[in-house]
C-alpha cells in the first residue's frame, strides 16, 4: 500500500518519504549541525546568513533531487550553524513555483528540514504592499495567508498522502502560531524598533512570475489581503502538515500599482534594492527572536 502511495507521490512531482529520508541522511552524513530551526530567506534577504556562526555550507546543486534556485537574489545555499544560540539551517535563497517546479518540489526542502530535526520554520519574503497604509520598507508579521494557486488545485499536498509526513486533512488555520507572533512583537519592542513600522496582516500568494494587474490588486485589497508575493504558501502548508510551528515575515519592498494609468510599474530591481536597505533590521529581529525563543516541541 505504501509503495502505491509513494509511486503516486512520485508521479505527481513529489518525492517519496524514502527518497526524502535518504536525502536527509546524506546531508547528516556530511554536516555536523543538527538544526532545530529552519529559516527561508526571501528575495534580497539572504544576508541573514552572514549572522550565522560555525557555518557548514552546501550548495543546492550538491544535493541530488534538491530544487536549485534560478532567480537573482537567491544564492541557492543551505547554511548550517548557530544563530541566537540555536542550531539552524538557513536557505539562502528559495525556489518558486513559477521557476517550473511543482508545488511539491517547491516545498521539498521543508520535508528535508523536518527529517533533519527542524521543529520551527521561520519564513521571510519580499512582497508588494496592497494595504494602502503600508509603506515601502515596512515589515509585516504574517497572521494568515491566502494560497491563491490552491484555489485552482495547486496545493503541495495534492496527491496520495503519506502519514509519516502528516495527516490527509491538516488544519492550516493556526499555521502562523500566536506564540511566535507574540514573541516577534515583544522582541521588536525590546529592540526599540519604535518608529520602525511593523504590522500584522495577511499574505497572498499568486503564482507569478508576472506581477499583478491593477484590477487583480484592487481585488486582493477588497478581499482583505495586505501584501502579495509569489512564494511562502507552499512551504508553510507543508510545514504545518508535518507539525512544525511557523513564523512568517514579509518585507514590503514596493507598493503595488492601484491606478489604471499610473506611470509606475512593479520590478524585481526595486524589490532587491529595498531588501538590501532593510535587511539589517530584519536580521536583527530574527537573531534576537531566536536568542529568547523557547523550543517547545519534540521532533
Ligand atoms: O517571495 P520571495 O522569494 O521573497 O520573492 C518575491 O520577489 C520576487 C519578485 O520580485 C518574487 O519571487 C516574489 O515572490
Ligand atoms: N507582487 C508580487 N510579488 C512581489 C511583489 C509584488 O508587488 N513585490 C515583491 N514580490
Amino acid at each position: 500500500m505504501m509503495e502505491i502511495a509513494n509511486a503516486a507521490n512520485g508521479e505527481n512531482g513529489g518525492t517519496s518519504y524514502e527518497e526524502a529520508k535518504k536525502l536527509a541522511d546524506d546531508i547528516m552524513a556530511r554536516i555536523k549541525c543538527r538544526p532545530v530551526v529552519g529559516i527561508i530567506c526571501g528575495s534580497g534577504l539572504g544576508e541573514l546568513a552572514n549572522m550565522v556562526t560555525d557555518t557548514e555550507i552546501m550548495g543546492y546543486e550538491e544535493i541530488p533531487g534538491f530544487p536549485v534556485s534560478t532567480v537573482p537574489g537567491h544564492a541557492g545555499k543551505l547554511v548550517f550553524g548557530q544563530l541566537g544560540g540555536k542550531p539552524v539551517v538557513l536557505m539562502k535563497g528559495r525556489v518558486h513555483f513559477y521557476e517550473g517546479f511543482t508545488m511539491q518540489k517547491t516545498a521539498l526542502p521543508i520535508r528535508i528540514m523536518k527529517l533533519l530535526g527542524v521543529q520551527i520554520l521561520i519564513v521571510t519574503n519580499a512582497a508588494g504592499g496592497i494595504n494602502q497604509e503600508y509603506e515601502i520598507g515596512d515589515l509585516m508579521i504574517i497572521k494568515d495567508h491566502i494560497n491563491m494557486p490552491g484555489f485552482a488545485g495547486m496545493n503541495p499536498l495534492h496527491g496520495q498522502n503519506d502519514e509519516r509526513f502528516g495527516p490527509r486533512f491538516p488544519a492550516i488555520s493556526k499555521a502562523y502560531t500566536k506564540r511566535l507572533r507574540d514573541h516577534a512583537k515583544t522582541t521588536a519592542k525590546s529592540l526599540g524598533f519604535e518608529g520602525f513600522r511593523i504590522h500584522e496582516g495577511v499574505y497572498c500568494m499568486l503564482a507569478g512570475p508576472s506581477f499583478e494587474t491593477v484590477t487583480e490588486c484592487k481585488f486582493l485589497n477588497m478581499i482583505g489581503v495586505d501584501v502579495t508575493g509569489m512564494s511562502t504558501c507552499p512551504e508553510v502548508v507543508v510545514a504545518a502538515h508535518c507539525g512544525m510551528e511557523v513564523f512568517g515575515m514579509s518585507l514590503v519592498t514596493n507598493k503595488v500599482v492601484m491606478q489604471y494609468d499610473s506611470e509606475q510599474v512593479a520590478n524585481h530591481e526595486e524589490v532587491l534594492e529595498t531588501g538590501a536597505l532593510r535587511s539589517k533590521d530584519l536580521q536583527k529581529l530574527v537573531a534576537a527572536m531566536l536568542t529568547t525563543l523557547e523550543i517547545k516541541s519534540q521532533p
